[in-house]
This record gives structure tokens, C-alpha cells and sequence, in this order.
């Protein structure tokens, strides 16, 4: 088995538990329910210039610990403070050490941002808890689900008003995933196979997404040099953890990542 194989089939034994011991009715419950949802894709659509989605992840499979020592409060009340379009928490506990107490507590800290609830969604339950944690986007990656299963998904989440980010590895996941139901396309760095990452992934799928979706870079990111290549590639947004995680102050990575890119004399993007 591979990671991800090993991740959804943990996560499928998590989603049956969960049900058990709350119904969907009880999801739609919760206080944080009925929120009105902020869109990230509206918000990167308008930027005009390269735009962070900043991560809070404890723990990863390829990285283990990274950062044991912070609050998700705190850190993510920091990149927004340093200009953040949006939050990604890793709600997933038993390979990246998140929660939705991290989700919760993020959300309570920043309640106008949008965030990314990051997890492997299976399974439409998870949609429900999603919003139940006040969550405004969710993860589709086409490398663990069926196109069929990615556009009932997606049109699931677009009724109860989450907006959706596909995860693409290569371009046959791309051409067999993509459609009308996805809000954003996001372009994976990372072989999940070798853990390896590699920006030429986002440089080579570019040409390949429609210019009508708007699309973000994702993992193995670290320099200003790098996002502001993939940014005349056409992406808008940066999904960006380990890089900020791994320090002792993540707001603080973001900030001189800010002041690079704003320093960065080269933003114009391609024509494509
Ligand atoms: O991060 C991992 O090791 C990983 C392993 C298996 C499946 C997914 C994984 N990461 C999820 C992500 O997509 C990243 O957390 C996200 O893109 C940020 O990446 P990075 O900046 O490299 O932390």
C-alpha cells in the first residue's frame, strides 16, 4: 500500500466511528453551521499578485514532527496578520497530528478569512463535519477518488456552500477530474510515492488547466524566486506549510516571505 492508500483506508474505519457517534442532523446543529461561507477563489481571482494560503500542520509522513511547540490560534492569527488569503488545518489526526479543536480554534481567531479544511474527503459525512467546524472549502484529490465520485462530492458541498479545491498529481488525474463543479484547481509538488517534490509539476500541468479555473501551487514551496516563476505560469496561490511550520515563529516566515515577493522586481504574469 501506499501512503495515500494507507491514509484513506484508516480514514474510512475514522468516517464509520464518526457516524456512529454523531448524525449528519447533529452536524447541522452546530452553532458554526449556518455560517455564511467566504470564497478563497473569488478572493485569489482578484489578486494581482502571487497570494499564500498558509498551513498549520503539526506533523507529516514525509516530514514527521515538524512543529510540536505552537498554538494553532496563534500562528494562524499571525499569517493573517502578515497578509494570508487563507488558512489551510490539517484536520487529519493520525498522520499529520491536527483536529478540529486546531480547526476550531483557528476559525474562532480568524473569523474573515477563508479556510481550507485539508483532510482526505471520502466520503459526503465529511462534508457535513466540514461545515459543522465552519470551514469554506474542501480537498478533493483525484488521486484517491473516482470523477464520478468527485463530481457528486463537489455538487454536495456547493449545496451546503463550500467551495471546492481539486488536487491534481499529473495530467491524466487533470483531464479525468476537472469540470464545471471545481472552484479551484491545485497542482501537487509532491510525488506521493517518494515524498519528492518538485515545482516542474506546476510548471508543466499550467498549460494544461483551462485559463477559466483559477489555480494554486502546492507543496515543497520555500523561496520568493520560485512562486514568482509559478506566478508567470498562471498560478495565483501558494499552499504553503513546512516552510513557515518548521520555524520558531511561522507569522514571521510568512512576513519575510511577504516582503521578498513585494521586494521581487519580476511579477508580471505570462500570457499564456
Ligand atoms: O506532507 C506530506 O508529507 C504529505 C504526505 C502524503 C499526503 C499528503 C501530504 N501533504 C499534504 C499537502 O498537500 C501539504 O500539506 C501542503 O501542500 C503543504 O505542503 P508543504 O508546504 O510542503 O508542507
Amino acid at each position: 500500500m501506499n501512503i495515500l492508500e494507507k491514509i484513506i483506508a484508516r480514514k474510512q474505519i475514522e468516517i464509520s466511528e464518526s457516524k456512529k457517534h454523531k448524525s449528519v442532523s447533529a452536524l447541522e446543529n452546530e452553532s458554526l453551521f449556518s455560517r455564511k461561507t467566504i470564497s478563497l477563489a473569488t478572493a485569489l481571482r482578484s489578486a494581482s499578485s502571487p497570494q499564500i494560503i498558509s498551513e498549520f500542520k503539526r506533523k507529516s509522513p514525509s516530514k514527521g514532527i515538524i512543529n510540536d511547540q505552537v498554538l494553532p490560534e496563534n500562528v494562524t492569527s499571525d499569517y493573517v496578520n502578515a497578509g494570508a488569503v487563507g488558512l489551510s488545518v490539517l484536520t487529519d489526526t493520525d498522520f499529520f497530528g491536527g483536529s478540529f479543536d486546531d480547526f476550531l480554534k483557528a476559525r474562532q481567531a480568524n473569523p474573515g478569512i477563508p479556510m481550507l479544511r485539508k483532510d482526505f474527503i471520502v466520503d459526503e459525512y465529511q462534508l457535513y463535519e466540514a461545515k459543522s467546524i465552519g470551514a469554506d472549502i474542501i480537498l478533493l484529490i483525484a488521486a484517491c477518488l473516482k470523477p464520478s465520485e468527485i463530481a457528486a462530492l463537489s455538487q454536495k458541498a456547493h449545496q451546503l456552500g463550500l467551495e471546492v479545491l481539486l488536487e491534481v498529481h499529473n495530467a491524466e488525474e487533470l483531464e479525468q477530474s476537472i469540470g464545471d463543479h471545481i472552484d479551484i484547481v491545485g497542482v501537487n509538488n509532491r510525488n506521493l510515492k517518494t515524498f519528492e517534490t518538485s515545482i516542474e509539476t506546476s510548471v508543466s500541468l499550467s498549460e494544461l488547466i483551462p485559463a477559466s479555473f483559477v489555480k494554486i501551487s502546492e507543496s515543497g514551496l520555500k523561496d520568493a524566486d520560485t512562486i514568482v516563476k509559478l506566478y508567470q505560469h498562471g498560478y495565483k496561490g501558494f499552499l504553503i506549510g513546512e516552510t513557515f511550520m518548521k520555524t520558531a515563529n511561522p507569522g514571521a516566515a510568512l512576513a519575510d516571505l511577504q516582503q521578498d515577493l513585494t521586494q521581487h522586481s519580476n511579477l508580471n504574469p505570462l500570457v499564456l
